[in-house]
């Protein structure tokens, strides 16, 4: 149950009853909406009337009397009414706008012979009903004679109901459901309307059950469209029943936070509690839509599922869950009287006392149905008596089968979608739909997504993102030993590098445990990306790397200035326009005469955490080298410079010493990196630019946008406290030094860091820890997994506002799929089987295929050739390092 939620009938006692025009103390209505999903909130004020015919508790008394009757029946108005036109006439609930007087009622409600035609048609009206319309959601049960108005339509309207009972002998029964369904089918679209059935009673053969429903199996309302895992939303058996109503509570259990809600932080929780409340007191407590109704046929089985559909039909209303609950019992007669008809439905089925209306068949032949609304555990008043609306399987079936191969016109289904269980496993290339990596793909890709963007995995409503701009800087991953925190790192990386060219986003690598630990983040070093791999094992190397990493700050602190990299950068084009030094001193609070930037130095000392009175060395900027900055020496024209390693365009490895040339088992470089194989001199395509510089039309070269970088470091934990005796100990300081500036300073100047932790104690006291706005928390791996266990990688997102989100990671080094597991393949299929999981071949990989890493770097080497991007240049060498780095 949602905290704080109350049952529908709360304020009412169980024996108080209304009779018509009655008010209750108060005012309000004690039915339907007045559940309110979170927090305790005031009962909502009368929502509408769920019976149409019946009066509405809330309402002022009105005049009684056969006139009267046919007056507000007809839509007009009576002395009793309060300028709410037709509110309590066959036309408009309460809350609604205007009326539908009695000669459009009949239009608006139609009759099953109107259903089938405006089905078999299709007619205008098929899915006229968006949520916004005033009667989404209403139903019509049968009709009504009224002094002079014959056939007045009677209806219920579940948006205010909450849920629907309909009780009586099964054939009759099932004939009016098809009916209400069918409309509720007719009316919406399957974007705005789900449809789902569980029909698990074992009481009743489930051949009989298939005979009375597998007309649902051909309305598109019935197809999963929010990751549900079957291939129709029916439920014959106790699983599906379960799967079933998982999927629904999940629903209600993600409350208005989304999945993963109840681990968020407790101020955000009432936050949005409030801001719902807010929205409920404005009259917009009805769930927005879609919507879903779920019919439940008798007992659903089990105590779990009575339970749980009790508490659907109860609370479903709030999170757009509607239940329309079938009972079997003798009709209602004068031995068999309207209170018993009720208890027995009741008896037969536990969630029939929460729904807000019922209908009960009664007569000799049950031609005839009475339309009450229930509070409190018990039918209210009398209620109208109308002749009900009934079709055969046969006019279900058609109508069903014409509407089969309809689709609606315009963009895919409104409206969230329906969280579901994480899958066991998870592969990135799949999360970022590019199961078949293309250049192509890729470039469309680069074009659209936002820098700074990475999937981590699957989560309950699909890919889980996070946005390092927005939402970082920075992303701190821990997780104990085999939980998947390597893997995570490189499912980063790779995905950042499928959302930015290799010339807007640059990839620096780090691994903290020096190589201990397996092949680390080695497999990204394919990624155009990536500039940089430092395995942290080779002090010399490690505070080389130190060093260039704290010069690359202080340059991109000279070249911003007091502006942030955000703020200059919002568009790849470049600076926006309107920057002036005025806005600068507003931003850093200069005082009056003072230029802006004269601070400069001083703060620039500060980023680098440098301690009062140690400067940096005078000049020092000045002997970096960089091709972007402009007025800095720098290496001619676009050429990528040499890394240490002395190769042109490969990522400086600045690991264990390599021997000359190039190092065991790297790949050929590809010639194209290396830009003087491109210059038109040569014979090659045009001269691809170098980030840091464009071309502008005129032929002069103007300061290109500076690069994001984004700094990965596997075991930063290792850096922090390196074991006894481990060999890049003695310089694990100077690197944790430079990775903290980062964390410090990284934000203003377009550096992020995303780095993994065993040891969540020994990181807790970084600057890290303090400033990383996302954080991810990976479970510990099962000792012995089991095959349905979760594979590692399984772990939960914190959003900086509390929110936390569940996700299964992307593995990104497994094989890519042999092509026979992707074939489809043919089952035969039975109705009674449509709400299983479908049946899967297992996704078998290519045992010595490439990874899908690999896959991917080749596809995002060959986009980048296409559009002439030159990766970001490593890390410049400072002078005292450089000869040392090589
Ligand atoms: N998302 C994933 N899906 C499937 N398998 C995964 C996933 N992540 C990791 N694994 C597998 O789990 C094992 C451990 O992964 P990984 O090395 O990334 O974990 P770790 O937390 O870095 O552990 P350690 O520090 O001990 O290396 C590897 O065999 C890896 O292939």
């Amino acid at each position: 149950m949602v905290p704080g939620a109350r049952r529908p009938y709360d304020g009412l006692a169980r024996d108080q009853e209304f009779t018509p025009g009655a008010v209750p103390p108060g005012g309000t209505a004690p039915h339907g909406r007045a559940a309110a999903p979170v927090g305790d909130v005031p009962a909502a004020p009368a929502q509408a009337t769920p019976a149409r015919g019946t009066a509405l508790p809330g309402e002022p008394p009105r005049r009684r009397g056969i006139g009267a009757w046919a007056r507000r029946l007809a839509g007009g108005r009576t002395d009793g009414d309060t300028g709410r036109e037709g509110a309590a006439s066959a036309g408009a609930a309460p809350g609604r706008e205007g009326a539908v007087p009695y000669g459009r009622s009949a239009e608006a409600w139609p009759d099953p012979a109107a259903v089938l035609l405006t089905a078999l048609g299709p007619g205008p009206r098929v899915w006229e009903r968006a949520p916004g319309h005033p009667e989404s959601l209403v139903v019509r049960l049968g009709t009504t004679d009224r002094a002079e108005l014959a056939a007045v339509p009677v209806t219920v309207g579940l948006r205010e109901a909450g849920s629907l009972g309909l009780a009586g002998p099964r054939a009759r029964l099932i004939g009016l459901t098809r009916s209400v369904v069918a409309q509720l089918a007719a009316l919406h679209a399957p974007a705005d309307l789900e449809i789902v059935l569980i029909s698990a009673d074992r009481a009743r053969p489930v051949e009989e059950r298939r005979r009375d429903w597998s007309w649902l199996g051909w309305l598109p309302h019935a197809r999963p469209a929010h990751g549900q895992d079957c291939r129709l939303l029916l439920a014959y058996d106790r699983d599906q029943a379960a799967a079933r109503a998982a999927e629904l509570t999940r629903r209600l259990d993600d409350g208005p936070l989304g999945p993963g809600w109840a681990d968020a932080d407790a101020r955000m929780v009432a936050e949005a509690a409030e801001r719902f409340d807010r929205a409920y007191a404005a009259g917009g407590a009805q769930a927005p839509g879609p919507y879903t109704v779920v019919v439940v046929d008798g007992d659903p089985g089990t105590a779990a599922l009575r339970e749980t559909t009790a508490r659907l039909a109860g609370a479903g209303a709030a999170a757009g869950i509607h239940l329309v609950c079938l009972a079997e019992t003798a009709p209602a007669s004068a031995v068999f009287p309207v209170a018993a008809a009720y208890e027995t439905a009741c008896a037969a089925s536990l969630p029939f006392r929460e729904c807000g209306a019922v209908g009960l068949l009664t007569g000799d032949v049950a031609t005839a149905l009475r339309v009450l609304r229930a509070a409190g555990g018990h039918p209210v008043g009398h209620g109208t008596v109308a002749t009900v609306d009934a079709v055969s399987g046969a006019w279900a079936e058609r109508f069903a089968r014409s509407l089969a191969p309809l689709r609606a016109e315009g963009p895919a289904p409104r409206g969230r979608a329906a969280s579901a269980a994480l899958p066991r496993s998870s592969r990135l290339l799949d999360e970022l739909e590019l199961a078949r990596a293309t250049p192509a793909s890729l470039m469309a890709r680069w074009a659209s997504a936002p820098d700074g963007t990475a999937v981590l995995g699957a989560g309950p409503r699909g890919p889980v993102r996070v946005d390092l701009t927005v939402e970082g800087p920075h992303l701190l991953v821990e997780g104990p030993a085999g939980s998947g925190r390597t893997e995570l790192l490189r499912a980063v990386a790779a995905s950042l590098a499928a959302g930015s060219r290799p010339d807007r986003l640059g990839l620096l690598l780090v691994d903290g445990a020096g190589g201990e630990r397996g092949d680390g983040l080695g497999p990204c070093t394919d990624l155009p990306h990536v500039t940089e791999h430092l395995v942290a094992s080779d002090p010399v190397r490690m505070r080389a790397f130190a060093q260039s990493l704290g010069a690359e700050l202080k340059r991109r602190a000279e070249l911003l200035g007091y502006e942030d990299f955000t703020d200059r950068y919002t568009s790849p084009e470049g600076r926006p326009e309107g920057r002036t030094g005025e806005r600068q001193s507003e931003w850093f609070g200069d005082q009056p005469g003072e230029r802006p930037g004269e601070r400069q130095g001083e703060r620039q000392g500060e980023w680098f955490g440098e301690r009062p009175g140690e400067r940096s060395e005078p000049g020092r900027s000045g002997e970096r080298t960089h091709p972007g900055v402009p007025g800095q020496p720098g290496p001619a024209g676009p050429t990528r410079p040499p890394g240490p390693t002395g190769q042109a365009g490969r990522p400086r490895q600045t690991g264990p010493a390599v021997p000359a040339g190039r190092p065991p088992g790297e790949r050929a470089l590809p010639e194209q990196r290396g830009a003087e194989a491109r210059t038109p001199a040569a014979g090659g395509p045009p001269r691809p630019r170098a980030a840091g510089r464009a071309a502008d039309p005129a032929g002069s070269e103007a300061p290109a946008p500076l690069p994001r970088l984004v700094v990965l470091v596997d075991d930063y934990d290792a850096l922090v406290a390196p074991a006894l005796g481990s060999p890049g100990r003695p310089a694990a300081g100077s690197v944790v030094r430079a990775l903290e500036a980062v964390a410090r300073d990284g934000e203003r100047l377009g550096v992020h860091l995303v780095a993994s932790s065993a040891s969540p104690e020994r990181t807790a006291d970084t600057e890290l820890a303090r400033r990383a706005r996302l954080r991810v928390v990976l479970d510990a791996p099962p000792v012995a997994p089991g095959p349905d266990d979760p594979a590692p990688g399984r772990g939960r997102l914190g959003h900086p506002d509390g929110r936390v989100t569940p996700f299964q990671a992307g593995r990104v080094t497994g094989r890519i799929p042999r092509t026979a597991t992707l074939r489809p393949t043919v089952v035969p299929l039975e109705w009674e089987r449509m709400g299983d999981p479908p049946a899967r071949r297992p996704l078998r990989e290519l045992g010595n295929g490439p990874t899908d890493l690999a896959l991917l770097a080749s596809a995002l080497d060959r986009a980048a050739r296409s559009v002439e991007a030159l990766p970001v240049p490593p890390l410049a060498p400072t002078s005292g390092t450089a000869g040392t780095a090589r």
